[in-house]
């Protein structure tokens, strides 16, 4: 089965129509205002408004509450929500029965007690996200260019769907799929020309290289 890509923190059309046009399979679009790719309910309404059937539109929130979850979707369109935050298992079932959709939950990793966590989140979310920790003093929670030590997932066996996250770009995502054999994976700061603009270049260049055959 083909790899799945999703293209996370797009800000404008020419990301959007590049990575759909590409096979991107899913579409980020952050709501955290601290990022520089936070985009307003507005903007992602737009940006979100003509994406094509069969690609899921993600909602990227960190530690949101139930009003900001419930007013960004009374106007945008979202397919799956993702949570970046600190949001335990109990959280992460509120969220999905509150919205009524998919639940991707991130998970930092840095060294082999953080996998231990996939399998409490992996029985309450739909999908995980498998990304690096970040330093203790960022200001992100993700989206910063990091990447972990991916042979720690070599031969795991994780209870749901999940994504590869954390540094990946168009030079080094062949590696990491050969590496992890992951379902998936994501990227935000890898096709970008500067922090919150996408490259549409470097986007067709992940998403061929993320779906070439493993060799
Ligand atoms: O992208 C962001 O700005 C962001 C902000 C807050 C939480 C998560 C964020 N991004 C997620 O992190 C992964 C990894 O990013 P990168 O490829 O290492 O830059 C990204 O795919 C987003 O899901």
């Amino acid at each position: 089965m083909s790899v799945s890509v999703k293209i996370c923190g797009l800000t404008r059309p020419d990301g959007v129509d590049a990575a759909v046009k590409a096979g991107a399979r899913y579409l980020g679009f952050v709501f955290f205002p601290k990022s520089p790719r936070h985009v307003t309910a507005a903007e992602a309404a737009a940006l979100a408004a003509d994406v094509p059937l069969g690609i899921a539109r993600v909602g990227l929130f960190v530690n949101p509450d139930d009003a900001l979850l419930e007013s960004t979707l009374a106007s945008v369109p979202l397919d799956v929500i993702q949570l970046h935050g600190g949001e335990d298992p109990a959280r992460v079932a509120e969220v999905k029965a509150l919205t009524g959709l998919p639940v991707m939950k991130a998970v930092g990793v840095a060294e082999p007690k953080d996998l231990d966590a996939l399998w409490d989140y992996g029985l309450v979310a739909d999908m995980l996200l498998i990304d690096a920790k970040p330093p203790k003093d960022a200001d992100l929670p993700g989206g910063n260019g990091l990447a972990f030590d991916w042979r720690l997932l070599a031969g795991r066996q994780i209870l749901k769907p999940w994504l590869l996250a954390g540094g990946l770009t168009p030079d080094n995502v062949s590696q990491a799929l050969r590496l992890t054999r992951a379902q998936g994976v994501d990227v935000s700061s890898g096709v970008e020309s500067a922090p919150g603009i996408k490259d549409p270049d470097l986007i067709r260049s992940f998403i061929a290289r993320a779906t070439a055959p493993i060799l």
